[in-house]
């Protein structure tokens, strides 16, 4: 699991452990493992070039201790200053009495595409979102060039908190400092980041009281393994979970029989397809080990292809009577604001639902997801798995928001989010808490998605067990 700390953060760990350790430790450990990722990437030091670009502040700083040390080993290094007259001054010395050769502008650039590798160490944490002027024309430069770049921290130019693409540069591998940023997880901003090694400096978020706590965590598949319910020898379909299924009508039944889909391929014990006559036909003309008699329902899945049912908010409230868990998903959410909800209640809105849950513009909340679902989550007491290019999960008053395993674009089709919440439901009905089902759910879709050619819902969903066999191994 890969845990993002805030820039608040990350300076409240550092000015503890400056407190505690000798001037420039710090900066000689960042630039210590920066210089080894270089070494590693370049492959040898004999007949290798290096062009190091220099901001003003530590981030330069530590470019340029890196650019010292592999020009002691016999690295070719050039160095450029970004802000003419404004560098890290130890940092400089070091660099150009260890043999780098500074350069200007035009010479930067002239070397790019005819250099190894270029260091990126314009801005860090303390830059200003989106480059311009001299640093935009490098980052431009840089890229046109095909060189590899390795950022320092991050990409210079990107938001370290936040997932807005803003113009910066590209790098191929980003070194970064103390715990990754969430500009390092979230897309769009993500994919100009590389592979991102995280270096552990020696901060202490224990000794920072909340702020410790990380904003983000990254789920990797082995996280997903390590959560989900494998049946054992003494497990029968109660103990894995029976789902009670509530979603589509007689204009939508598709919706109904996609969530059944998605439960009954993540492994669910039993599906119960209690809503409209319709949809319980054509579930189990595709399903046939689907049930239609009402009976004991572990946790319900309702919402989906509900269109304007007119006593949408009457059959909410009556299943929320039942105190199981309930994923409210789709045309379900418009009846959100009328009922009483807790954490095991899992609402799955994509951005547009969630803006009229909150009564915000879409494109507010696609500049601030983190904010937007932690206030969905705050508001209504509920859990929230915000859908979309990368997926977030919000509890109620909690600081960390995890983020699922990253997938394609290829399941941004209509009935994918109907499968998903069948995924989801099967978690909830075997005991996981509803953050983890939604996050091990919107996991497994994407990892599915990853693996497969483009697929319809239905037919991704009967891929999960492929999925699964390779997650969980001889579990
Ligand atoms: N302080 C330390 O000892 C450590 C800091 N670390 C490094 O230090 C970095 C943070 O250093 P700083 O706080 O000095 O910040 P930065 O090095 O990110 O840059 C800050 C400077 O750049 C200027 N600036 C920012 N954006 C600009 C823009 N778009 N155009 C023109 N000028 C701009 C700011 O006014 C400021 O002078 C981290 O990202 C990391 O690389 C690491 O070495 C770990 C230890
Ligand atoms: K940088």
């Amino acid at each position: 699991m890969l845990l993002v700390h805030s820039v608040e953060s990350i300076r409240a760990a550092e000015e503890e452990a400056f407190a505690r350790t000798e001037a420039g430790e710090l900066m000689e450990r960042a630039s210590d493992a920066l210089a080894t990722s270089l070494l590693r990437d370049l492959g040898h030091t004999d007949g290798t070039t290096l062009l190091v670009l220099a901001g003003p502040g530590n981030n330069g700083g530590d470019a340029l201790w890196a650019g010292a040390r592999l020009a002691g080993r016999g690295v070719r290094v050039w160095v450029h200053a970004v802000v003419p007259g404004r560098v890290h001054p130890a940092g400089w010395a070091a660099c150009t009495e260890a043999g780098a050769t500074s350069v200007d502008l035009e010479g930067a650039i002239s070397l790019m595409g005819r250099v190894d590798r270029i260091v990126d160490g314009v801005f860090g944490i303390g830059g200003h979102p989106g480059l311009t002027g001299e640093g935009l024309r490098l980052a431009e430069a840089a890229e046109r060039s095909g060189t590899p770049v390795t950022s320092v921290d991050l990409p210079s130019g990107l938001a370290a908190d936040g997932a807005a693409a803003h113009p910066s540069f590209r790098a191929e591998r980003t070194v970064t400092f103390g715990s990754a940023k969430a500009c390092q997880v979230l897309q769009p901003a993500a994919e100009r980041c590389g592979e991102i090694d995280v270096v552990d400096i020696g901060l202490h978020w224990e000794a920072i009281g909340e702020l410790g706590a990380p904003i983000l965590r990254q789920w990797e598949a082995a996280d997903v393994a390590a959560r989900w319910p494998v049946p054992t020898c003494r497990s029968d379909k109660y103990s894995r979970g029976v789902v009670g299924v509530d979603a589509g009508s007689a204009t939508y039944p598709g919706a109904g029989v996609l969530v059944a889909y998605g439960a009954a391929y993540a492994g669910t014990g039993m599906i119960r397809s209690l809503g409209a006559a319709e949809v319980a036909r054509a579930t189990l003309a595709a399903i046939p080990s689907v049930v239609t008699a009402p009976g004991r329902v572990q946790a319900w899945v309702v919402g989906s292809g509900w269109g304007d049912r007119h006593d949408g908010a009457i059959r909410l409230a009556e299943i929320l009577d039942q105190e199981v868990p309930v994923l409210i998903d789709a045309d379900g959410l418009r009846h959100v604001p009328d009922v009483t909800l807790s954490p095991e209640h899992l609402l799955t809105p994509h951005a547009g639902e969630l803006a009229r849950l909150l009564q915000v513009s879409r494109a507010e909340v696609e500049e601030d997801p983190l904010g937007h679902i932690h206030r969905a989550a705050d508001l209504f007491g509920a859990t929230v798995l915000l859908k979309g290019a990368t997926q977030y999960v919000a509890t109620p008053w909690e600081r960390t928001v995890d983020v699922a395993v990253p997938g394609p674009g290829w399941t941004a089709q209509a009935g994918s989010g109907d499968t998903l919440s069948g995924v989801c439901g099967s978690l909830l009905a075997a005991g996981l808490p509803a953050a983890e089902a939604a996050v091990c759910g919107a996991s497994l879709q994407a990892l599915t998605a990853a693996a497969e050619p483009p697929l319809p819902p239905h037919a991704l969903a009967q891929r999960f067990g492929v999925t699964l066999r390779g997650l969980l191994g001889d579990r």
